[in-house]
């Protein structure tokens, strides 16, 4: 059977690794910024070697191995191909004016009224963290939207379901701890720690084990957090979950200091803001990809700096995009909500209109780098684990974009246009 032609986050990869191929050489040391602000070629340690394989080897490569006796290399296959939308069909919601985005299919229709059937359930009945006055707010979220549109190579719904589970338990706790239901800065930290080990869990004697163990059915966070890590720890290895309770500990760092800017009204410098939201970030969605994809990821491919350069530059594209997109919800919530824009508007001494644009233009310096390091490690480490890898963090960017663009219950742009 012929193998399908590359999806848009292959070909994505493949025009990239052309465009690396073509620019100056990138070395393999860390990140130096100039003052330009783009993201500089890196100095230090010696050039990448001559120019990788040319886009169509790329294309070759991205594509996975094919011919006889190689579908056992695809550790799982999606049951059915997503449904295509119907023509003239309009989405919810337009793009952010000069945003670098890929638009995704419509998500399997099929599938994501499964998959929002099964997670209210769980979040209603099964973890009780969506009370009736809620409900709307959680409907609105369209998680089950998200996550069919971020995950496109879940070979079951069950899979699917582990990130959803997680997803809407960290909305549950940044919700209640910093947000919207009763959010506070004050004492935020004792509620993480405990919070977080429902997911890295308390040792310690019988005595005291048994209040702790009781502590995690005590609110909605922690109920929804200890019940999704126990679903996703039934399928994912000892590494994997390992990454995922190190990504929580970035994203709750993360917290923490947006938390003790709020608790001084401090307006941070905007490299300290890129700074804090490299940790405040969606982070932990897009690193689950192996495991909602039923492959693994070893974990010492996982920890070369080119694959943590990647994983961080995706993350932080993901995350600015939800910065352009709710930039008008923050304006209308009480006292100062801070995001990029805001930042750069009152730390640059511009008008708000430029400091958006400036955004838009930092984000899209962020998606460049990001495919440039992608291809040029697809190129450099053609593993499949490793190609399949970079085309789920690929696919989750440009799904959490189409979300944050169509979600017009949650986000709506400003007039700046
Ligand atoms: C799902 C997840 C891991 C979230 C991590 C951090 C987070 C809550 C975001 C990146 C979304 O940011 P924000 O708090 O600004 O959310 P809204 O703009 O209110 O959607
Ligand atoms: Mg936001």
């Amino acid at each position: 059977m012929p193998e399908p032609g590359p999806s848009p986050s292959q070909s994505r990869l493949a025009d990239a690794m052309a465009r690396v191929g073509a620019r100056t050489r990138l070395t393999h040391s860390e990140p130096h910024s100039d003052t330009t602000g783009d993201l500089a070629p890196r100095h230090g340690e010696e050039s990448r070697a001559a120019a990788g394989p040319d886009a169509s080897a790329l294309e070759r490569i991205l594509r996975g191995p094919s011919g006889v006796g190689t579908t056992g290399l695809y550790l799982t296959r999606r049951e059915e191909p997503p449904a295509p939308r119907e023509p003239g069909t309009p989405t919810e919601g337009v793009p952010v004016p000069g945003l670098y985005h890929h638009p995704v299919p419509e998500p399997d229709p099929v599938r994501v009224e499964e998959i929002s059937h099964r997670i209210k359930r769980w979040a209603v009945d099964e973890v009780q963290a969506c009370p009736p006055e809620w409900e709307d707010q959680f409907d609105g979220f369209s998680v089950g939207r998200y996550m069919v549109a971020c995950h496109p190579d879940s070979p079951t719904v069950d899979r699917l379901m582990i990130a959803t589970r997680l997803m809407v338990a960290e909305n549950a706790l940044d919700d209640c701890y910093c947000e919207d239901h009763g959010g506070s800065p004050v004492g935020l930290g004792s509620r993480l720690l405990l919070a977080h080990t429902a997911l890295d869990p308390l040792f310690t004697t019988r005595e005291y084990e048994r209040p702790w163990a009781e502590s995690l059915r005590s609110d909605a966070p922690r109920r929804a957090y200890r019940s999704a890590m126990e679903y996703f720890v039934q399928q994912a290895t000892p590494s994997q979950a390992d990454r995922y309770r190190h990504d929580m500990a970035r994203l709750h760092l993360g917290y923490l200091a947006e938390a003790a800017w709020a608790e001084a009204d401090h307006v941070p410098e905007v490299w300290e803001y890129l700074a804090m939201r490299q940790f405040n970030n969606f982070r932990p969605c897009p690193t689950i990809t192996d495991t909602v994809g039923g492959y693994e990821l070893p974990a010492d491919l996982h920890a070369r700096p080119e694959m943590q350069r990647v994983i961080a530059l995706a993350s932080n594209a993901t995350t600015i995009v939800n910065d352009l997109y709710s930039y008008t919800k923050e304006l209308d919530s009480p006292g100062r909500h801070l995001n990029l824009p805001v930042v750069i508007t009152e730390r640059e001494g511009v008008p708000d209109r430029d400091g958006y644009l400036k955004a838009v233009e930092i984000h899209n310096d962020l998606m460049h780098a990001f495919e440039s390091e992608a291809a040029a490690l697809a190129a450099a480490c053609p593993v499949p684990s490793v190609l399949r890898f970079l085309r789920g963090v690929a696919a989750w960017v440009d799904g959490n974009h189409y979300w944050h663009q169509t979600n017009t219950y949650r986000y709506s742009l400003p007039d700046f246009w």
